[in-house]
């Protein structure tokens, strides 16, 4: 059994094992890394997959005449490999896989993020498996966050992850890059990134991966402190997901630093500054404090201040109480239309409905 408190993982797989000799896909490797995503599944663990592999499987459909590749070259193989990519997954499975193509800028834009959020969570909701990677052919350098592990770190915040699991080519960290450096030591578990950690990554030894242990040690960094276990295995050999499957150690394992739930709370209440505020309803108060459910257009009787969609506010209860601070699905225009409403009635009032609730438990911190 998979470690019983990860109940929703992400699943980052580099370069090297979707296309080792970068011509095409390859299920090489693919086919075990399948079977493990399957097998959490049916575990009743939920699976987002952060993939690369769109310029390696595109590599041989472009011509070029010299390295490093210009950005156009590697774009263009991008939109080749990308199709390539998803078409192997799918193969693979029983059930439908979606793609998800994302720049920096839609992770940094509140608004676009709130849409990815919601997008990802609904997939989930319906058993599909989303496929991440980053929209290579048409993010420029200054729009692309540039590395996958990194990538998969954000993607692993996002969704409330209880673990990142980055499928390598490599056993895990090592005191040094191991290819290079033959008193190299393996490091089965890291309970605190600093400097000293950061020193020993080295680059990659092949030309398709991006960044090597480096980016691996960021992302590790940043989910960690969010409190996301994170995991770097060598997704070339089965038995690292068997060990994985059975609940046993493989790779290296970089310890989250706090619960991920109280990392969330604290980010919210202290970090994101409220934009206003909306008062609720005594069932709304009640759903809210003993039950941590979402808040409905129904149990909403006042909008105050002018915020936008995805700005965090203040529920409070009648007498004007602070009871938690939430990210709101709409704006205050569109609150005090549809304030007391069913929630079926949002699309004929507004003539859209991005969201059934107002606040998604998910985006909800209690006060107490
Ligand atoms: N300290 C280290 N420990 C382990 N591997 C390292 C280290 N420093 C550099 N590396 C290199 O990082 C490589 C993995 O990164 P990369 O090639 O970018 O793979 P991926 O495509 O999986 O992201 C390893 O194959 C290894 O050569
Ligand atoms: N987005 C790129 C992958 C970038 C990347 O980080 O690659 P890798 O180091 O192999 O995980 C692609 O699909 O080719």
């Amino acid at each position: 059994m998979l470690n019983s408190v990860w109940r929703r993982i992400v699943i980052k797989v580099g370069s090297a094992l979707i296309s080792p000799d970068a011509r095409g896909c390859s299920t090489r490797y693919l086919l075990a890394i399948a079977r493990f995503i399957n097998e959490c599944r049916q575990q009743g663990v939920e699976v987002v997959l952060v993939s690369s592999g769109s310029v390696a499987a595109g590599r041989n459909a472009i011509a070029f005449t010299h390295q490093p590749l210009p950005i156009n070259v590697k774009q263009a193989m991008a939109a080749v490999g990308q199709t390539e990519m998803m078409a192997a997954w799918s193969h693979l499975f029983d059930f439908r896989c979606a793609q998800i193509l994302l720049t920096h800028d839609d992770l940094s834009n509140r608004r676009r993020y709130l849409n990815i959020d919601n997008t990802l969570r609904t997939l989930l909701a319906n058993q599909v498996l989303p496929i991440v990677n980053e929209n290579d052919s048409v993010a420029t350098a200054e729009l692309k966050v540039g590395d996958n592990d990194n990538l998969a770190a954000m993607v692993a915040i996002l969704v409330d992850a209880d673990a990142l699991i980055i499928c390598s080519d490599i056993d895990g960290l090592y005191t040094a890059n191991p290819r290079t450096n033959a008193e190299a030591r393996f490091i089965p578990r890291v309970e605190q990134i600093n400097a000293d950690i950061y020193a020993m990554a080295g680059g990659s030894h092949h030309a398709i991966g991006t960044g090597g242990m480096l980016t691996k040690i960021q992302a590790a960094d940043k989910a960690t402190r969010q409190g996301v276990d994170t995991l770097i295995i060598n997704g070339q050999q089965t038995t690292s997901f068997d060990a994985l499957l059975r609940g046993e150690a493989a790779g290296t394992l970089f310890v989250r630093q706090q619960d991920r739930l109280s990392a969330k709370k604290h980010w919210m209440l202290h970090s994101l500054k409220s934009q206003g505020s909306i008062t609720l309803d005594s069932g709304a108060v009640q759903a809210l404090l003993h039950k941590g459910a979402s808040i409905l257009a129904k149990g909403i009787t006042a909008v105050e201040g002018q915020f936008d969609k995805a700005d965090a506010i203040w529920l409070c209860d009648s007498a004007g109480k602070q009871l938690a601070k939430g990210i709101c699905q709409y704006s205050a225009t569109e609150l005090q239309l549809i304030k007391g409403l069913h929630s079926q009635q949002i699309a004929t009032t507004l003539g859209f409905c991005p969201s059934e609730v107002v606040v998604h438990r998910d985006d909800i911190a209690l006060l107490a």
